[in-house]
C-alpha cells in the first residue's frame, strides 16, 4: 500500500455507522489487557488470533473491562480519522459479579463521555443490539432499555441494531418488538439478507421500514434476491451499511470485485462504507475506503463524496457536522 495513498484515506474525514463493539477490539488492546492482567490468563480464553480468523474477546473479560475496551475502540477510530461513530453492542449481564445489562450500557456511555472530556475529535453515539439468537423476550427487554436510555443519555443512545447469527430465528417474531421501538422514536438498523434465502424475512422487515440496512448482501436479483426487495429499499431510500472485508473474509461474497457495493453505488443509492468488526477482520475504515476505491476505480473526488454522503445517514441529531 503506497504511503501517499494511505495518508489520503487516513486523513479523509470519515463516518463509521456499523461497528460492533466486541468485534472492534484490536489485537493491541487484547495484548494490553494480557500484559496488565496476567492473572486473568486471557490468552487461554481466546479463540485463535489471526488474519480473518474468528477472534473476539472472551465474554467475561470483555464485560469486566468494557470501559477500557470501549475507550480504546473509540480512540482507535478517532486515530483513523473517523469524526462520527455509531457503536453498537448487545447489553449483557454477569450474575456472579452483579453486572447488569443496565450497568453495561451505563459503562459504554461513560466511556463515550470520557473520550469527549478528553477532547477527542470524534462524535460517538450508541445503538443497543438485539441478538436474534436470544429470542423475543430478551429483544423486548433490550427495546425497553434503549427507550429508557434514549431519554436519559443526553442523546447518546439513538437506536437499535438487529444482529447475531442470521440463520437463527425468524424476523417475523421480532416485528412487534421492532415496531414498538420505531414508534417510540428509536432508529433501526437491521442486518438484512446477510445470507441467502431470506427473501420472506427481508420483505417483512422492509415493511417497517428500517432506517438503515446492515449488509443487504442477498437483496438484489443477481444473487437470488428479488426486484421487489430492491424496489422497497429504493422507494424508502434506506441507506445500506456495506462492509467489504467482513463479507469477503466471512465468505458471503466471493471477492472484493463481486461485492454488492457496485450494484447499489451504480444505482446512486446511499451506500456507506463500514468495518463491521475491525478487530476480527484486521481492518480499519481507511483501509475499507481504499479497498472500495481501488476495486471500483473511484476517483479521489468520488471517495470524498462517498464519505460526505454518509453524513446524511447518521442517526444522531441533525447537526452542523461538516467533515473537513
Ligand atoms: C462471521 C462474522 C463475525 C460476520 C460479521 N457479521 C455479523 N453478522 C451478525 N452479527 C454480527 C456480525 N458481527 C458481529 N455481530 C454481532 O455482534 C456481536 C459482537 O459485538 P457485541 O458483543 O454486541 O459488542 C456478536 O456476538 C454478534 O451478535
Ligand atoms: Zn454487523
Amino acid at each position: 500500500m503506497d504511503n501517499e495513498a494511505g495518508a489520503f484515506y487516513r486523513k479523509l474525514p470519515k463516518v463509521e455507522l456499523h461497528a460492533h463493539l466486541n468485534g472492534s477490539v484490536s489485537v493491541q488492546t487484547m495484548e494490553k489487557l494480557i500484559s496488565r492482567k496476567p492473572h486473568l490468563n486471557i490468552k487461554h480464553s481466546m479463540t485463535a488470533i489471526g488474519k480473518g480468523q474468528r477472534r473476539t474477546l472472551d465474554e467475561f473479560v470483555f464485560l469486566v473491562f468494557s470501559f477500557q475496551v470501549a475507550t480504546d475502540v473509540i480512540r482507535e477510530f478517532a486515530a483513523d480519522g473517523v469524526k462520527y461513530l455509531e457503536l453498537r453492542s448487545t447489553p449483557r449481564e454477569e450474575k456472579n459479579t452483579g453486572l447488569t445489562k443496565k450497568s453495561y450500557v451505563e459503562t459504554v456511555i461513560k466511556a463515550i463521555q470520557q473520550c469527549k472530556n478528553e477532547g477527542l475529535d470524534i462524535d460517538v453515539r450508541f445503538l443497543l443490539a438485539i441478538d436474534r439468537r436470544n429470542g423475543t423476550e430478551v429483544a423486548m427487554e433490550t427495546v425497553e432499555l434503549a427507550e429508557e436510555f434514549m431519554l436519559s443519555s443526553d442523546g447518546l443512545v439513538v437506536g437499535l441494531d438487529l444482529s447475531g447469527d442470521p440463520t437463527v430465528g425468524h424476523g417475523k417474531d421480532l416485528l412487534p418488538v421492532l415496531q414498538r421501538a420505531k414508534n417510540c422514536g428509536l432508529k433501526l438498523s437491521l442486518h438484512l439478507s446477510e445470507v441467502p434465502s431470506q427473501l420472506e424475512e427481508s420483505d417483512l422487515l422492509l415493511n417497517l421500514p428500517p432506517d438503515r440496512i446492515g449488509h443487504g448482501t442477498f437483496l438484489h436479483p443477481e444473487v437470488g434476491g428479488s426486484q421487489s426487495l430492491v424496489d422497497k429499499v429504493l422507494k424508502n431510500n434506506i441507506p445500506l451499511e456495506l462492509c467489504l472485508t467482513s463479507n469477503v473474509k466471512g465468505k458471503t461474497v466471493p471477492s472484493y470485485s463481486k461485492h454488492h457495493f457496485k450494484y447499489w453505488y451504480q444505482l446512486g443509492h446511499p451506500s456507506v462504507i463500514c468495518t463491521d468488526d475491525k478487530g476480527v477482520f484486521c481492518t480499519d475504515l481507511s483501509q475499507e475506503y481504499q479497498l472500495a476505491a481501488t476495486t471500483f476505480s473511484l476517483s479521489r473526488e468520488a471517495v470524498w463524496q462517498l464519505s460526505q454522503q454518509a453524513i446524511d445517514c447518521i442517526f444522531g441529531p441533525e447537526m452542523p457536522l461538516v467533515l473537513q
